[in-house]
């Protein structure tokens, strides 16, 4: 593993150049990874993992539109793609990517075919850390281990057909054959991982819950709407308010953010902004950091992993999240950004 100097802390990685997709291929040639669940980490697993020439089925309810989709990709119903226990039933690697509800529900079935040998596989320390809530817990004569893409399904395949790849963690729950931490980085490059950097379950199920309720997409959000509605608010119009809010952060300044660092961002701007972003982002940091502590408070007592099974298992969950999105989608700072969106060159 290279060793490597993040921000002062020296933290072990593992590059592609260490363990190249070679060796992944060799590693896992007599298995059959069985990539359970096409929902938004299924695609983009499965499908790096055959183009990478790794051996690769789907497990899917047949009949809806997921299975549809499988189909459409090129996934050969008989032949790679099977309903959920006729791939269990194949596979030497579980890879369990239902949603993190669901996976409670098919747990009886899949503990059924995790005979001795087999191995387990997730993208989230989820149903392992909260296994009080979802009764997972695996045999022990199984490996368990987990590769958690930092993103999502669909930049995961994106960035692999780009020739790009999006960084993963991993970590061993569980090793019961002496190989279950080679499995995890093996398949790791697989599904098309830029690099991977190692964790616990635990800490990968709390930083990930945090992360995605926190500045990936809640506090944003809500960040967002406060800025849009003062903007507003002032009489500024709607288009003024959007772009000066969204549109110029995600097209102008989070890629060069993602490019050369804020510290170069702030470097980059006019002396008028620099000054005034040197001065207001410590407020902001203040008036936010006790909503987060709130929130890793409730991730780590477990309540946010309640929260989502109980409203997530509900049979009318589907109704209920579409219409909050709704709301979401026909607020007038998304109904702009639909409008902001269809005016860039090139979408014509
Ligand atoms: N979405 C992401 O980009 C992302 C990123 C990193 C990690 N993860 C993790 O990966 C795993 C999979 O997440 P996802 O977002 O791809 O899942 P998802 O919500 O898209 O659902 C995946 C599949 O589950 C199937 N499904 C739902 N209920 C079912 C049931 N009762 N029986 C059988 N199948 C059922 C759906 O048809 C779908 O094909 C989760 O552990 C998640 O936390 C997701
Ligand atoms: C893509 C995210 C937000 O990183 C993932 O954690 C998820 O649960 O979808
Ligand atoms: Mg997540
Ligand atoms: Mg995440």
């Amino acid at each position: 593993m290279a060793k490597l100097n993040f921000g002062g802390v020296e933290e072990d990685v593992v590059t592609r150049e260490e363990y190249p997709l070679e060796k992944a291929q060799a590693f896992l040639a007599n298995d059959t990874i069985a990539v359970i669940g096409y929902g938004v980490q299924g695609p983009g697993q499965s499908l790096n993992l055959r183009d990478n020439g790794i051996n690769v089925i789907v497990g899917q309810r047949k009949g809806g539109k997921t299975w549809d989709k499988a189909v459409s990709d090129g996934w050969v119903p008989g032949e790679t793609l099977f309903e959920i226990e006729e791939a269990l039933e194949k596979a030497s690697i579980i890879c369990y990517l239902l949603s993190d509800a669901a996976q409670i529900e098919l747990w009886p079935t899949v503990k059924k075919h995790l005979t001795a040998g087999k191995s387990l596989y997730f993208s989230h320390g989820f149903g392992i850390t909260y296994k009080d809530q979802t009764g997972i817990v695996p045999p022990a004569d199984v490996d368990v281990f987990l590769v958690a893409p930092k993103g999502s399904g669909t930049s995961l395949r994106r960035l692999f057909v780009e020739g790009k790849g999006l960084n993963s963690s991993f970590a061993v729950f569980q090793d019961a054959t002496g190989k279950a931490r080679e499995k995890a980085i093996a398949l790791g490059i697989g599904v098309g991982s830029g690099y991977l950097f190692e964790t616990d379950f635990y800490r990968e199920v709390t930083s990930d819950l945090t992360g995605e309720r926190g500045s990936l997409m809640g506090a944003i959000q809500g960040i967002f709407a406060a800025q849009y509605e003062v903007l507003r608010e002032n009489g500024h119009s709607p288009s003024e308010a959007f772009n000066e809010t969204v549109e110029e952060l995600t097209q102008s300044l989070m890629p060069l953010v993602a490019e050369n660092g804020m510290d170069w961002m702030y470097a980059n701007c006019s002396t008028t902004a620099q000054r005034g972003a040197l001065d207001w982002w410590r407020p902001f940091r203040d008036a936010t950091k006790p909503v987060f502590e709130k929130l890793y408070n409730s991730v780590k007592t477990g309540n946010e992993a309640k929260i989502s099974i109980t409203r997530n298992s509900q049979p009318d969950y589907r109704e209920k999240l579409e219409a909050e999105l709704k709301e979401l989608r026909e607020s007038e700072i998304w109904q702009a950004g639909a409008t902001v969106r269809s005016l860039r060159p090139e979408r014509n």
